[in-house]
C-alpha cells in the first residue's frame, strides 16, 4: 500500500490537515460550503448544537446537529483554485488514515452542497432566484491537472461551446461537468436548473468593466446566446465547476446550489440578499 508522503499531504502537528485545521472527527459526511467565512456563523445559528468550530485563514468551519443530522459547515474562500485545496483536504480527511498515511480500505462517500451568490445571464434567473448548477463550465482549468478529466466531462458540449464563442487560446481549456444527479433532485427538485460558468475572476474574467478594458467585450453576449441540446448558460460564479468536477473524479456527490444577487442583462445588482441567502441555507439544512 502507499504510504502518501509528508510533502504531498501536510499533516499539523496537532494531526490536522494542513489549510482546513480540521481533524478526521471534526467532519461530517454532509457538507454545505460556501465563499462567505461569515455566512458559516450563520449557518451554525441554525445548529440545534454545536460541537467544534475552527477557523484557519479564509477556512471557517463550524459541525453542529441540526433536527439529528449532524452536518459540517465550511467556508471555501473565493475562486476555483481554493477549491482544489478544499476538495482534496476533505476527502483527506475522510478517506486518508491520518496515522499511516494509507488511503483506508473502505470509501466514504461525501455529500457536498455549495449555497453561493451568483450572476444571472438569462431572463429567467432574475435577481432573488435560486439557480441550482445543474451543469457547470469551469474557466479555471483545475480539473485539467487531473488523470480521468475527460471520463467526467461533457466532450460534445465543450467542443459546441468553444466555437460559438470563438474560446481564446490564451485562456484554459474549459470543462463541463455535470452535478450529482441525485443530490440536484433531493435539494433543488423546485428550484430552476442551470448551467453555471465557473470564472477564474469576478471582474474582467465575468465581463465586468470597471476601468480596464476587456481582451473580448463580446465574450458576455456570446455566452449569452449559446445553447447546446436544450441548455442555456445561466449564471456566473466561481466555484461550482470544480467542486463538481473533483467531486465526481473522487467519488462524492457534489452540487451547487445559489441565490441571484446581480442581473447582468439589466445592469443591475443587490447587495443586501442576506434574507435571501438565510431562505436558502435553511431549505439545504432541511433537505441535506
Ligand atoms: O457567495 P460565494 O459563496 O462566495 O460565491 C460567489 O461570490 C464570490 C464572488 O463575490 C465567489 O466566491 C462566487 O462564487
Ligand atoms: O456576478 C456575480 C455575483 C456573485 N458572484 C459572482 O461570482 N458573480
Amino acid at each position: 500500500m502507499r504510504i502518501i508522503p509528508e510533502s504531498e499531504l501536510i499533516i499539523n502537528s496537532d494531526g490536522s490537515v494542513f489549510h482546513l485545521h480540521l481533524k478526521p472527527e471534526q467532519l461530517s459526511d454532509k457538507i454545505i460550503m460556501m465563499g462567505d467565512p461569515s455566512r458559516v456563523t450563520l449557518t451554525a445559528s441554525f445548529f440545534d448544537s454545536i460541537e467544534c468550530e475552527v477557523a484557519s485563514r479564509e477556512f471557517h468551519t463550524i459541525t453542529g446537529t441540526y433536527k439529528g443530522k449532524r452536518i459540517t459547515a465550511l467556508s471555501h474562500g473565493i475562486g476555483p483554485d481554493n477549491i482544489d485545496i478544499v476538495i482534496t483536504e476533505l476527502d483527506a480527511l475522510a478517506n486518508v488514515n491520518f496515522k499511516t498515511r494509507e488511503v483506508k480500505k473502505d470509501f466514504k462517500q461525501l455529500t457536498m452542497v455549495r449555497v453561493g451568490t451568483s450572476g444571472g445571464l438569462q431572463p429567467h434567473c432574475p435577481i432573488g432566484s435560486y439557480v441550482v448548477s445543474a451543469k457547470s463550465i469551469g474557466f479555471d482549468g483545475v480539473l485539467n491537472y487531473y488523470e480521468g478529466r475527460n471520463a467526467v466531462s461533457e466532450l460534445g458540449f465543450e467542443e459546441a461551446f468553444k466555437r460559438h464563442v470563438n474560446w481564446s487560446p490564451l485562456h484554459c481549456s474549459p470543462y463541463v461537468v455535470k452535478a450529482d444527479e441525485s443530490l440536484v433532485e433531493q435539494i433543488g427538485h423546485d428550484m430552476i436548473k442551470g448551467a453555471t460558468i465557473s470564472a477564474i475572476g469576478f471582474y474582467g474574467p465575468q465581463g465586468r468593466y470597471v476601468r480596464m478594458p476587456l481582451a473580448n467585450p463580446d465574450l458576455n453576449s456570446r455566452i449569452e446566446s449559446f445553447e447546446y441540446q436544450g441548455d442555456v448558460i445561466t449564471n456566473y460564479e466561481m466555484e461550482s465547476a470544480p467542486l463538481a468536477g473533483l467531486g465526481k473524479l473522487m467519488g462524492h456527490r457534489a452540487m451547487t446550489v445559489c441565490s441571484i444577487i446581480a442581473n447582468r442583462l439589466a445592469g443591475e445588482s443587490n447587495s443586501n440578499y442576506k434574507g435571501s441567502i438565510e431562505d436558502l441555507l435553511k431549505t439545504v439544512l432541511d433537505r441535506i
